[in-house]
């Protein structure tokens, strides 16, 4: 089994509670209640802006063309694509402030800070693959699409060739690199993809009051 295989399914009940979550469910059904979308959305908006840090030292560390390529192309999707859905989304919501980081979220920051900041590639990329892994695996449903943008395109963001693309590369290389670091480097990558499944189901939990 691969190294990220092996994560994933030494974290399938939080991972399993997090792709299953009430939030989720709602979204696919066209149900989510506006309160708890902006809630979501306003939390997440700040989450996005330390992502967009993380992937910057992930461009930065990466130590094959290919990958750094790769992520570079990401980061401009979410910089361009994914920023102007929330420009839209907190509008439509009337949220015009920035939100206070309930608990989960700066739990988030504090881990793609560390992350970020210990320049280890390993490390950011183990945050990376459970943010976009875990929400491929949610968002790939085989099921009819809700018809307001506002939950439509929240699911399409995180579904689709080039984002299933997207998450490969990220465990191809998750891979590579623990087969290349050692026992120490591999315990601190686990840590820290098993602190960020924790963190998504919080994240989720946040949403409702
Ligand atoms: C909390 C959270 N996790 C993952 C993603 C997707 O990268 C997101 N937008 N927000």
């Amino acid at each position: 089994m691969s190294f990220s295989d092996e994560l994933r399914t030494r974290t399938a009940t939080t991972w399993e509670a997090a792709t299953g979550h009430r939030f989720v469910e709602q979204l696919w059904a066209g149900t989510v209640d506006d309160a708890v979308m902006g809630r979501y959305l306003a939390q997440d908006a700040l989450f996005l802006d330390r992502f967009v840090a993380l992937l910057g030292e992930a461009v930065a560390a990466a130590d094959r063309t290919d990958a750094r390529m790769a992520i570079a192309r990401q980061l401009g999707m979410v910089a361009g694509e994914e920023n102007d859905y929330f420009a839209r989304a907190l509008g439509r919501l009337g949220i015009v402030e920035p939100a206070t980081p309930l608990p989960p979220t700066r739990g988030f920051l504090e881990l793609m800070d560390d992350a970020r900041r210990s320049g280890v590639y390993g490390n950011v990329l183990a945050v990376l693959l459970v943010a976009e892994w875990l929400y491929l695996d949610w968002a790939a449903r085989p099921e009819p699409s809700p018809r307001d943008w506002l939950h439509r395109e929240w699911i399409d963001l995180h579904r689709g060739s080039a984002f299933a693309a997207w998450v490969g590369l990220l465990r191809a290389e998750t891979d590579r690199v623990a087969a290349a670091t050692d026992d120490a480097g591999r315990e601190s990558m686990a840590g820290v993809f098993t602190r960020a499944v924790e963190l998504e189901l919080a994240f989720f939990d946040a949403a409702y009051p």
